[in-house]
Order: C-alpha cells, then structure tokens, then sequence
C-alpha cells in the first residue's frame, strides 16, 4: 500500500518553556474551566511563562464525582482551554475531553495544509495555534502539507473549482509554507516536544488506484459523501462537482486512516469548514481498522476567523494577511493588530495568542475604565502575535519600524529603517539635482504625497507636514543636502498616516 512516509523533525534552538518534562500532579477539586481556577491557570508555565509549575487537573464530570479524593497524574485539558478561549467549535465525540487511560496518555495531533500559495494567511494561524495548545498540554502535534490534496483541490466552502497548480509552483508553495511552519513551531517549542512536518504526497504516489478502490472506495458510502456540506453546495450550483473533487474527502479521510495507523494521530483538527474532511477520516478508520474500544480517533474543528464583513479571513481575499515575511512585512503585520477595533481585541487576544484568560479579562475590564489609554490592548496583542509569527527580531522589527514613523518621533531616522518600511509606504524615486533646493512644498507635490501646492501649504501652516519625521514650521523651506538620510532617501508625511519616500537615484 503506502511507503514511509518523508518527515522532517523540527528542533528548537530556543528553549521558551520547560514544559512538561515532569508530570502535572493534581490536588483534585470540583471541575472548574482552568480559566476560572487561579491555582491551575495562572501559574502553570503552560499558559504564560516564568513562574513555576503547580498542580493541574483534566478529567470528566463523571470522574470528579468517583476520584475526587486521588491524586492523579494529569495534563491540562486541552479541550477545556480551547473551549474557554472561544477555540472550539465541535467534536467527533465528547471522549477526547477525557479520552480513555487519559492519566499517561499522549495524543498526537495533526492539521492539513494544502500548498495552494506560497504563503500561510491569519486564518491558518488558528491550526497552528490549536496545534500548539495541543504541544504545551503535552500532546504530539504533526503539520500535515497536501502535496497530494493540493493536485485535487479542496471543495470546502468554495463556490467555484479551483484552478489547477503546475508541478513548479506546488513545490514552491510546499517549500513556503514549511519554512513558515518550521519557523513559527521552532520559535515556539521546545526540543522535548518537537512538531513533526509531513507531505502526503509521500503515501499518495505510491497507491494505486486499483487499490484505493479495493481498500478505500468500498467502505465509503456515496450517499454520506453527497450528503456532506461542500458537496451539497456544489451540486447546487450552476457548474456543478467534477468527479476529481467529490473524491477529495476519501483523500482527507484516508490520510487520517494512514496517520493514525501508521504515526498514531488519533486527533485531526481544522477549521469548521473541515467537518465534512475529518468525519471521512474518523468514519473510514471505525469502518477499515476497527479499533479497539479506547483507541478512537476524534475529530475536533474551531470557528473560522471572520473579517468584519462576514469573509472568512484566507488566501482568496485582498489584503490577505500572511504570516511569511516576504508577503507580509513584520512591520504591517503589527499595524494589522494595533488597527484591530475595540470590539474585536478582546476575543482576538483570546484566539490569537496565550496570554492568561484572567490578564485578558483584566485588559477588558481596564478598557471600560476612564483613563484607560487606548490601543493598550491593541499593542498587546500585536506585540503577543508578531512575537509568536516572526519571533522576538521580527518584533524588534516591526516596532523600530512604527517608532520610527511616527511623526514627531524622537529616534533619528537612518537609510535602512526608511527601506525597512518601503514596501508599506508609497515611494518614488528622483534624481539629487531635482531636489536638491526644491521647496518643501513643491517636492510635496512632485512625489505625490499631496495634490496640490495649496493643499501642501495649508498643511504646513497647520503644521502636518514633516520632512524625516520633523515637523517643518518655514512655508520657504527647501531641501538641503543634509535633509537626505545616509545620501540616499527623504521621508515625507502629511499627518500621521501619508507618507512617501524619496529615493535619490
Ligand atoms: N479564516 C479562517 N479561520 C479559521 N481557520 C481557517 C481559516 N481559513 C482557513 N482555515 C483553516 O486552515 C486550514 C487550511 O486551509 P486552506 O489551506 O484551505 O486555506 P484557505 O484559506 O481555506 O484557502 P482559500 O483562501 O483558498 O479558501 C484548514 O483547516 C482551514 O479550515
Ligand atoms: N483540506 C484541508 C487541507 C488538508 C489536506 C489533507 C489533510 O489530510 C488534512 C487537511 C484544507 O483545504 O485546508
């Protein structure tokens, strides 16, 4: 059937957490949601960082009432925590909050990624966060890339087939998204618990389609498969389901059956959207392997992350957010979050990063008190979601960066801040003897920062017009050789949101 498949074990060179390298013991009491416990959340290295281990507990209503009085060795439930962070949406079955011989236990745990564009966008973000609960709760996580799937393209929640990808650009999406994969997971984890990278291009290539027939296709019934979401929709619409689509859930569905036979991932996760995928694996696995009594394998989705308009935050959108640097620059990515409104922050913070729920519900309640400065929860939860995608220098990065483009900013602005920013800011480019001499106002105009002379001198009058970050007062001001940084570029704001380089060819 299948060969071995091709992994890649990702190590870390930065130890962020001591985690789990000795058991969680419990002092047993009523289940609380681990939030609302002080003695299990917020000191549990799992949850924040520094402060020491302490006693934390995981087991069923049904269990509090019987082991009440014994101390078990226990893990953090991690079904709990994704539950109260607004991190779950539904399960295959109520047992993976309490699976079966839970107390030692391992879960292993695996998201999909078809490479369908060379970067990972905000709502994959989500899988690789609940893949990471999964690793600080002590579970083993696999990153799943659909070399395979991605030949075949995913039905889920498209209204159109998708166009197919040239051999070329799979692999260069496949080589994109690892490399964001292994940079984000190895930031994160530590060398105990590393995540594990495979393609299923490498079980898929090798299996026939007889046999896929003979072993796959004759449990799988078509009346369930019209039955799912995504191909419901589909047959609905004008252009219908090719053949090729409809059989994407049995490739979803087997790699789950391969995984869980094969590496022992007994959880799939992935957005709602992935429902109708994931019960095709759990259903082919109960109907082909028949497992054991307590070796089930589940299935659990989280919400998709909506934009304001009700969009689904992905790939297809303009202004997609990508977590790889060169789509994205750290810069932006932090501004994305500082910008997010009041409305949103909090359940943001909450989905997107791994602060305590009681500082997070501290933040909300600071918030509605007079004198709260605004933004401080924006600034947080950029500063935890830049730190977490581009790790503490792409935050150093993006922050430099915002400093330094904040009119009036003391930090003096140097070539290579000013080209750190210029894939984000307008620019164009002018030879020295133009501007040498040129008046402010004119050179306004002429690098299309404002319409207009007239606009640009009411501005100056208003003072909103600053040359590298300097707020300029003289209407006869003209460019001096030392206005232009390092010789080579000049940084023009109107306010604090239009700004334009120069660069001096
Ligand atoms: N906005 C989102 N919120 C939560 N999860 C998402 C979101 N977008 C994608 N995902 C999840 O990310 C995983 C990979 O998705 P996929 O590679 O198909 O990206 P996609 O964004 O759905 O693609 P496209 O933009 O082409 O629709 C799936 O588990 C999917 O549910
Ligand atoms: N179907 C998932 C990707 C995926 C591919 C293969 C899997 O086994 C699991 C998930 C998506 O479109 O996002």
């Amino acid at each position: 059937m299948a060969t071995a498949a091709a992994r890649t074990v990702l190590c870390s060179s930065q130890l962020h957490l001591k985690l789990l390298s000795f058991p969680f013991y419990l002092s047993l009491s009523p289940k609380l949601p681990i939030s609302s416990n002080p003695n299990l959340l917020n000191k549990n290295p799992v949850f924040s960082s520094p402060l020491p281990p302490v006693r934390c507990l995981q087991y069923s209503t049904q269990q509090a009432s019987t082991t009440r009085t014994h101390e078990a060795i226990r893990r953090p439930n991690v079904v709990d925590i994704l539950e109260e962070r607004g991190l779950l949406e539904s399960l295959t079955s109520d047992n993976l909050r309490c699976p079966p011989s839970t107390s030692n236990s391992t879960l292993k745990v695996y998201c999909g990624f078809d490479p369908t564009a060379e970067s990972l966008h905000l709502g994959n973000l989500l899988g690789i966060i609940v893949l990471s609960w999964f690793q600080r709760c002590g579970h083993k996580a696999v990153a799943l890339i659909g070399g395979a799937t991605a030949r075949i393209g995913d039905p889920s929640g498209k209204s159109l087939e998708r166009p197919e990808l040239d051999i070329d650009t799979l692999e260069k999406n496949t080589l994109g998204i690892t490399n964001t994969l292994t940079r984000i997971f190895n930031m994160d984890m530590n060398l105990n618990n590393p995540i594990v990278v495979m393609n299923n291009y490498d079980w898929w290539k090798e299996f026939r389609l007889l046999d896929f027939l003979k072993q796959v296709g004759r449990y799988a019934r078509v009346g369930t498969m019209i039955a799912k979401e995504s191909v419901k929709k589909r047959l609905e619409s004008e252009q219908g389901m090719s053949y090729t689509e409809f059989t994407y859930q049995l490739l979803q569905g087997y790699d789950f059956l391969y995984l869980f036979k094969n590496e022992g991932v007994n959880v799939q996760i992935g957005g709602s959207d992935q429902w109708g995928n994931i019960t095709a694996g759990t259903e082919l696995i109960r109907k082909i392997l028949q497992p054991d009594d307590g070796a089930e394998a589940y299935g659990l989705t989280f919400p998709l992350l909506l934009k304001s308009d009700g969009i689904k935050f992905g790939k297809s959108e303009d202004g997609a957010i990508w977590l790889s640097p060169s789509f994205l620059s750290p810069y932006k990515f932090y501004q994305y979050f500082f910008s997010v409104p009041d409305a949103d922050v909090i359940r943001f913070l909450k989905i997107l990063t791994f602060l305590d729920l009681e500082e997070i519900d501290e933040l909300e309640r600071e918030m509605k008190r007079p004198g709260y400065v605004p933004n401080t929860a924006q600034r947080k939860l950029a500063e935890e979601v830049t730190r977490f995608v581009h790790g503490e220098d792409g935050l150093s990065e993006a922050l430099k960066a915002t400093e330094a483009l904040r009119p009036g900013a003391e930090t003096k602005l140097d070539w290579k801040t000013i080209e750190g920013i210029a894939e984000d800011v307008p620019s164009c480019s002018l030879a020295y003897d133009q501007v040498l001499n040129l008046s402010l106002v004119d050179l306004s105009v002429s690098s299309g920062l404002l319409e207009s002379k007239s606009a640009a001198r009411r501005l100056l009058k208003q003072g909103g017009l600053y040359l590298n970050n300097s707020r300029v007062d003289g209407e006869n001001k003209r460019i001096e050789p030392e206005d232009i940084v390092d010789g080579k570029v000049l940084l023009l704001s109107a306010g604090k949101k239009n700004k334009v380089i120069v660069r001096i060819s």
